[in-house]
């Protein structure tokens, strides 16, 4: 592995500062959308709480002026209580500004809690409603993952930050505008030295915050490495097989050796950004320390009062922190649009187009045809060449052929999970992709080798076959029926509604046949539909309960359209056609007796697994 040399990678233009902010105002919308009153709360209390201040230091001032005048007073006067009653009128005020800021705070803390909460949310929305709009392709592409899971890491609580920090430039504006109008009658310089000690802090965190999310984004395909052997280490469905392997020591290694190469370089990067704010800090310290001289300067010479001493003092502290404070949320705004700049980039990948309209072929009861059809894979691998076939209502095909000669790829271009690179696919007379696709997937019921387990009650594990009978225990039962799921699921602790899996209270695990069969089960949910496809449903089925399943499967799909894809030619043998495939290309067809006749491939295949037989 090359050393972890990323500097170069993390310079950015100096242009790119500004152009990074044009996802500002789609934050602030996002979050006026989703609140506008918690925003204006928030935009009121900001306000309160950068005015207030500047008029608390400004009563400070009268206060101790005030209390000089007293002292000056008493000597001379007699009514003590005449002299200072406006003196302790002016302390209550103070008080009473100080409870006002301090309530605004507190208000400020609240909203922006509870706007993190619903921002949050729908952000997250967001990202699963694209995710959902992705298509199988792009879902395979690891680049999009590694955005996926950018967007998904970061990016939900950055548009409340950015609000947070443009309410927190604002209120730091306010207060720098009120202190700025005390500072001047001090002197114009004021202003100039209090920004001189401010400006390097600021551009030395722009840039290293820059810095920080090159790295972030440069590494995501490393924490995704460093996630996935998590997922290895800590799921029940990955645990057995590296326990009895005795795979954790090399998993652990390699979670430890990525962990150590990431934080290398964080380390690096916080330990040079440390050294420049504390140096840059400095600088801030000092000019403060010169105004400072300056104002015990001039109070000596007698050019200011006490009272303006002490307020000058102040303001000059406070508008400092403001200032600080305002550019920290320039370049903290600056981070936001970084990694806002990833969700909307996430967000704005260009999807299919849902061009497809029709829900009737032009020619119905024409069937399923493959004309010329080739496909390659994203990464390059072509699986299927020049595929014609043609399959009428009712007909039944079985495919078969070697691991890998393209079969699966067969079914995932006929549900249009991803479309032919050449050639086309009809159904009903009308090409797939001029199908609505949910139509198209309402005529097809099809099971994957790799079908889902889901952590749901049995039920449920059903009704996923048919979203619009999803909770329709009638149809669970005749489904678990036809698929031959129904005797054990009644003997489960609560039939239907037991939860499955063990990811959840009491949930109970099936054995992989039992889960094969409620996965048969699934594919009659549909009852509309009149294409059944099953892709080798009874690998992990015994002999016995395969032949079973085939009699009713033949039974039950006698008036549709039946695509079964085996292994075994005890079940194959029955189709109408069959079809023999070879590193993507259809080498054979034709039925079983045809093609013993023919003592081809299959013959070849057929007796090779009856003579383990005998
Ligand atoms: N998502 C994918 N991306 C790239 N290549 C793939 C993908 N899925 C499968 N392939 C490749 O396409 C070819 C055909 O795979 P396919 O899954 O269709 O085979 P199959 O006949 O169903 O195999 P099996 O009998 O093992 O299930 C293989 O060479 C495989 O490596």
């Amino acid at each position: 592995m090359p050393p972890f040399r990323i500097k170069h990678r993390l310079a950015a233009a100096p242009g790119d500062f500004f152009n990074v902010f044009r996802y500002t105002h789609r934050a602030l919308l996002l979050v006026w959308q989703t609140s506008r009153l918690m925003m204006l709360g928030l935009a009121l209390a900001t306000l309160v709480a950068g005015v207030l201040p500047a008029v608390a230091a400004w009563v400070g001032q009268l206060i101790v002026d005030g209390v000089v005048a007293a002292t000056r007073h008493q000597s001379i006067a007699t009514d003590t209580l005449e002299i200072l009653s406006p003196v302790l009128w002016l302390v209550t005020l103070e008080g009473g500004i100080i409870v006002v800021i301090a309530l605004a705070q507190r208000l400020l803390e609240a909203q922006q809690s509870l706007l993190r909460a619903r921002l949050g949310q729908r952000v997250n929305m967001m990202i699963l409603d694209k995710a959902g709009q992705l298509s199988l392709p792009q879902f395979e592409d690891s680049e999009i993952y590694d955005q996926l899971t950018r967007a998904r890491r970061e990016a939900s609580t950055r548009p409340l930050s950015l609000v947070n920090r443009t309410f927190t430039l604002l209120q730091n504006l306010i207060s720098l505008a009120s202190f700025a109008v005390l500072l001047v009658q001090f002197s114009p310089w004021a202003l100039g030295i209090i920004a001189f000690g401010a400006l390097p802090v600021f551009f030395s965190e722009a840039r290293f915050s820059g810095e920080a999310f090159r790295l972030f984004r440069w590494r995501s395909p490393q924490m995704r490495e460093q996630r996935y052997l998590e997922t290895l280490l800590a799921r029940e469905d990955s645990i057995r097989e590296v326990k009895l392997f005795g795979l954790e020591p090399l998993l652990r290694e390699r979670y430890r050796a990525i962990f150590e190469r990431l934080y290398d370089e964080e380390r690096r990067l916080t330990l040079r950004r440390t050294m420049w704010g504390f140096l840059l800090g400095l600088l801030g310290t000092l000019t403060f320390y010169a105004a400072y001289g300056w104002v015990v300067l001039e109070t000596i010479i007698g050019t200011l009062t006490l009272g303006q001493m002490t307020m000058y003092l102040m303001v000059f502290k406070q508008s400092q922190s403001a200032l600080s404070a305002g550019l920290g949320a320039i370049s903290g705004m600056y981070e936001d649009n970084l990694y806002l700049s990833n969700l909307y980039e996430f967000l704005e990948l260009p999807v299919d187009a849902e061009y497809g309209t029709l829900t009737e072929g032009a020619t119905p009861g024409d069937g399923l045809r493959f004309e010329h059809v080739h496909f390659d894979y994203p990464g390059g691998t072509t699986a299927l060449h020049d595929i014609s076939l043609h399959l009428r209502p009712g007909e039944s095909l079985a495919l078969v052929g070697e691991n890998g000669s393209g079969k699966t790829t067969l079914i995932k271009l006929l549900t249009r999970l991803y479309q032919p690179s050449r050639g086309r696919i009809l159904l009903d007379g009308s090409d797939l992709r001029d199908w609505n696709v949910v139509a198209l997937r309402r005529r097809i019921g099809v099971i994957f080798q790799d079908f889902v387990r889901y952590q749901f009650p049995v039920g449920e594990n059903l009704g996923v076959g048919n979203i619009d009978a999803f909770d329709d225990e009638q149809r669970w039962r005749d489904a678990a029926h036809r698929g031959l799921a129904d005797g054990f699921i009644e003997r489960l602790p609560q039939g239907y509604h037991t939860q499955l899996g063990r990811w959840f209270k009491n949930g109970q695990e099936l054995s992989g046949g039992q889960w094969q069969r409620i996965a048969l089960s699934r594919a009659w949910m549909r009852e509309n539909a009149d294409i059944l496809v099953l892709d080798e449903p009874t690998a992990a089925m015994d002999a016995a309960a395969e032949a079973a399943v085939f009699e009713r499967f033949r039974l039950y799909s006698r008036d549709k359209t039946a695509i079964v894809i085996s292994h075994r030619f005890s079940t194959v043998r029955s189709a109408d056609v069959i079809v023999v495939m070879e590193h993507g290309h259809v080498i054979e067809r034709g039925s079983h007796d045809e093609l013993m006749a023919a003592c081809g491939r299959y013959a070849e295949f057929f007796e090779l697994q009856a003579a383990g037989y005998r």
